[in-house]
């Protein structure tokens, strides 16, 4: 492991005199390494330690009460995934994990060549643990403000209008805001021998990652000089940069693979937050001044699993290989294609 380190930005700067000089490191950070940690951004230490102890309570909670709220009942993707239940690149994580996006109703019936309209729909929530609702809703939407206000200054770095994309993130069908989805994960100590693959190498599919790591190290960013473990920062994120941000910046912006080492010693909890471009949205390349277009070096493409500029197919495309149990339940025309 390399001992570099990642960057680290605080947000406050772009709202005070040094907005010049933090753009220009947000500039660098996103087109050199497209991970840096995050500090200045509002949320309380109260709120991260709440949302993380609610995180224990979640996985501490009887097998039986946690299947109650198990993804494979939902075509929307949210809910309850056992260990090894995940797959990455076709092999089994080593993590149990809770997912949630936009609390929604149902959306009308889907026709034959938008069938991610499925994904929009209501979140599942455990009844033993009743605050698990209020509290990851409002953090997810304090999450949502940080990164939109964090892409907002990422296109002031490369030269455009902050704007340039608010019209990816308006909302669906009445909905407001960008496409959210937060997962709250353990990953438990590896057994000797056993595979350390707490999530295998990946890039994140939406806009903007925010990652909060309880004191377990175990995130791993590959880089120019390898692979550099994010040591945990009490109350900063980890930030990173998704394939969607990448392809609209022509690769300017780079979306970085990662991935979590299974802890040695103690269970580690993690957070992780993903912003994308509403779901009925293409994602624009966006117009660089020639200066910064000749270091664009246009975006990674992976023939196994090539990006989609249509967000919901590219959408569900991903969670269709994530989750396969989901997929055969309730999308078998496509799962057999996937
Ligand atoms: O748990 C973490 O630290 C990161 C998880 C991650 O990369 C993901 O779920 O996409
Ligand atoms: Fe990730």
């Amino acid at each position: 492991m390399a001992t570099a380190t990642l960057p680290m930005l605080d947000l406050a700067q772009y709202h005070g005199e040094n907005r010049a000089e933090f753009l220009r490191q947000l500039r660098v950070a996103s087109r050199d390494v497209g991970f840096f940690y995050l500090t200045g951004h509002g949320i309380s230490p109260q709120t991260q330690q709440q949302v993380l102890a609610l995180g224990r309570e979640f996985f501490a909670l009887p097998l039986a009460e946690k299947t109650q709220v198990q993804m494979l009942n939902s075509p929307h993707f949210r809910g309850y995934t056992r260990l090894n239940g995940e797959l990455t690149r076709g092999q089994p994580d080593q993590r149990e994990q809770f997912d949630i996006m936009r609390e929604d109703a149902v959306v009308g019936l889907p026709t034959s060549n938008a069938l991610w309209r499925r994904l929009v729909g209501p979140n599942q929530w455990p009844t033993a643990l009743p605050a698990l609702k209020p509290t990851l809703l409002a953090f997810q939407q304090q999450l949502t403000d940080v990164t939109v206000t964090l892409l907002r200054a990422m296109l002031e770095a490369l030269a455009l209008p902050a704007d340039a994309l608010d019209h990816t993130i308006a909302g669906l069908n009445g909905t407001e805001g960008p496409y959210q989805h937060m997962k709250i994960v353990r990953y438990p100590v590896a057994a000797a021998n056993a595979s350390k693959q707490g999530v295998g190498a990946h890039k994140d599919p939406g806009y903007l990652t925010l990652v909060m790591q309880d004191q377990q190290a175990g995130l791993e960013v590959e880089t120019a000089d390898g692979w550099v473990l994010a040591e945990p920062i009490a109350g900063a994120f980890v930030v990173n940069i998704g394939e969607l941000l990448e392809m609209a910046s022509n690769g300017y912006l780079k979306a970085t693979t990662h991935r979590v080492t299974s802890p040695q010693q103690q269970d580690r909890y993690s957070v992780a937050f993903f912003m994308a471009a509403q779901l009925d949205a293409t994602v624009p390349l966006l117009p660089l001044s020639a200066e910064l277009a000749a270091e664009a070096q246009g975006p990674a493409t992976d023939p196994a699993n090539p990006l989609l500029r249509q967000v919901g197919d590219n959408t569900l495309k991903g969670r269709l290989r994530s989750h396969r149990d989901v997929a055969d339940r309730h999308y078998p025309e496509l799962a057999q294609a996937s």
